[in-house]
């Protein structure tokens, strides 16, 4: 994200509404090229969905969050926050896989392999599954790199059928498929988009070598991306509005008019006048938001619905494992990170990641407290005799949209029917799963579509002069 020279067409009034990742990226880049840019952003901090707040003495993260090196925009984002030196990206993917009663089974790709040789060891080695199913996943991993993620046909297809028609059985699901599945596109195999899933697995893993090499934040994502941007989009002259809830988006003969809702919501507190405005909200927001007659498709964004992710936090007073994160089968636990590092925190702190959590969202904290406790005692034995110093929970009810068949006919492109409005977010059409690096390619789409209108409607101006 190397900025440029200010383009010819610079210093307009734009608008970004919305301080998430995709919001954030759209603002450098309209900053970049020159123009008079308004962020807001209606909470007291700038990272949208990668937030943090304080708990006690830590500062927790909404959920965890990792990312993979074939995470481009992103990773490139993280470079002109300063923010790449915070986060920590494995020299080659490498996961432990728990199960209770066994000990760890790494399942790692080999170095110095080209892909997809690159995971064959790994595979062939796996002992969570048996010869037949280790033949068979195989199998249907050399299949699905065969399988086109931007096809509407195979968006219309569940990666749950795809995988039984290529001899998956559910223990293989169980063991192999959704320990990704569930994490990268937040639901079960059963019911993901072929097409979603056909873009994780073989961006993530069975195109390049190293691309499934996985990074994560050293500090609160907070620190990570919400204060450096506002620090550099601060330093490239963008008012950064936050605490600033956008009420409406009207047209008018000029551009748009944004007006700001005061205390509670109720007065109009402030309004502005911009050529052009990128909506970077979720979808359910800027469904509200976008003017009738700017989308004729705005009623059926609703359908994309939204899936939960839980996270169950214990802090135990001594160390339980060395390991920075791992996976789990047959347990509750699906996915265990060590925060201790980030939250500077005595003892170990750890944060069981639960994603599809449907079942759980609802289920009283103390309950899933005591079942994730006992859970991770089953996986790391030091645990049996730690004594658990706190426990809570958080929960996130809409973290994605549900990544289910048939979801990208529903995903909106950036460009509106009005000229100058715009949008972006993980949720509109990129191509990818509701990650960061789809909110971060959405951003760079919505300002490519603004500059390109700013542009046209300059010449438009200059050619009725
Ligand atoms: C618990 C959890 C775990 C996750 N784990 C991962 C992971 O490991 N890896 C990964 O890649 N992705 C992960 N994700 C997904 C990732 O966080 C999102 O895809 C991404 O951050 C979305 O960014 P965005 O900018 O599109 O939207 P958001 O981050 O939702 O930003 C939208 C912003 O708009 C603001 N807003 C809404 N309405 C208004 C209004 N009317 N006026 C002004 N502002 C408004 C909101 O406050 C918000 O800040 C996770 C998400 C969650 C919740």
């Amino acid at each position: 994200m190397t900025p440029g020279p200010p383009a010819a067409d610079a210093g307009r009034d734009v608008c970004v509404v919305g301080g998430g990742l995709a919001g954030i990226t759209a603002a450098v880049r309209l900053a970049d090229a020159g123009h008079r840019v308004t962020l807001f952003e209606r909470r007291s901090e700038l990272g949208g969905a990668t937030y943090s707040f304080d708990h006690g003495s830590l500062v927790v993260d909404t959920g965890q969050h990792v990312f993979l090196r074939c995470y481009e925009r992103y990773r490139a984002l993280l470079d002109r926050l300063g923010s790449t030196g915070l986060t920590q990206l494995q020299p080659r993917f490498s996961v432990p896989i728990l199960a209770p009663g066994r000990a760890p089974h790494v399942l790692a790709r080999t170095r110095g392999l080209p892909a997809p040789a690159h995971l064959l060891p790994a595979l062939a080695g796996y002992s969570l599954l048996d010869a037949r199913e280790r033949w068979h996943a195989i199998r249907a991993a050399a299949a699905l790199r065969t399988v086109d993620p931007d096809d509407p046909d195979n968006d219309r297809r569940s990666f749950g059928g795809w995988l039984a028609d290529h001899g998956q059985g559910s223990r293989a699901v169980r063991r192999l498929w959704d320990l990704i599945t569930v994490a990268a596109l937040n639901t079960p195999a059963e019911h993901a988009s072929l097409a979603l899933a056909a873009r994780v697995f073989r961006t993530g893993l069975l195109e390049r070598a190293d691309a499934g090499d996985i990074g994560r934040p050293l500090v609160p994502l907070s620190s990570l991306h919400g204060r450096p941007a506002h620090r550099l989009l601060t330093r490239l002259g963008v008012r950064v509005a936050t605490g600033s809830r956008v009420e409406r988006v009207e047209p008018d003969t000029t551009g748009f008019r944004v007006a700001i809702g005061g205390a509670g919501g109720r007065s109009v507190q402030d309004e502005l006048v911009a050529e052009a405005v990128v909506l970077a909200v979720p979808h359910a927001a800027a469904a509200q938001l976008v003017p009738a007659g700017a989308s004729h498709d705005r009623d059926d964004w609703q359908h994309l619905g939204s899936a939960p992710i839980v996270n169950v936090h214990l802090r135990y007073d001594s160390a339980v494992t060395r390991l920075p994160f791992a996976a789990a089968v047959e347990s509750p636990v699906q996915w265990v990170f060590d925060r201790t590092p980030a939250s500077m925190t005595d003892g170990q702190y750890l944060v069981v990641s639960i994603s599809a959590a449907d079942d759980t969202i609802t289920v009283p904290a103390r309950r899933l407290a005591a079942t994730y406790a006992a859970a991770v005692a089953r996986l790391f034995p030091a645990a049996r005799s730690a004594r658990v110093l706190e426990t809570f929970v958080t929960r996130e009810p809409s973290a994605t949209f549900r990544q289910a068949p048939g979801t990208r006919a529903l995903r909106p492109g950036a460009a509106t029917r009005l000229p100058g409005l715009v949008l972006a977010g993980a949720w509109t059409d990129t191509g990818w799963p509701d990650t960061m690096e789809g909110a971060v390619r959405s951003g760079h789409r919505a300002a490519d579509v603004v500059l390109a209108h700013l542009v046209s409607s300059n010449r438009n101006l200059e050619g009725t002069r």
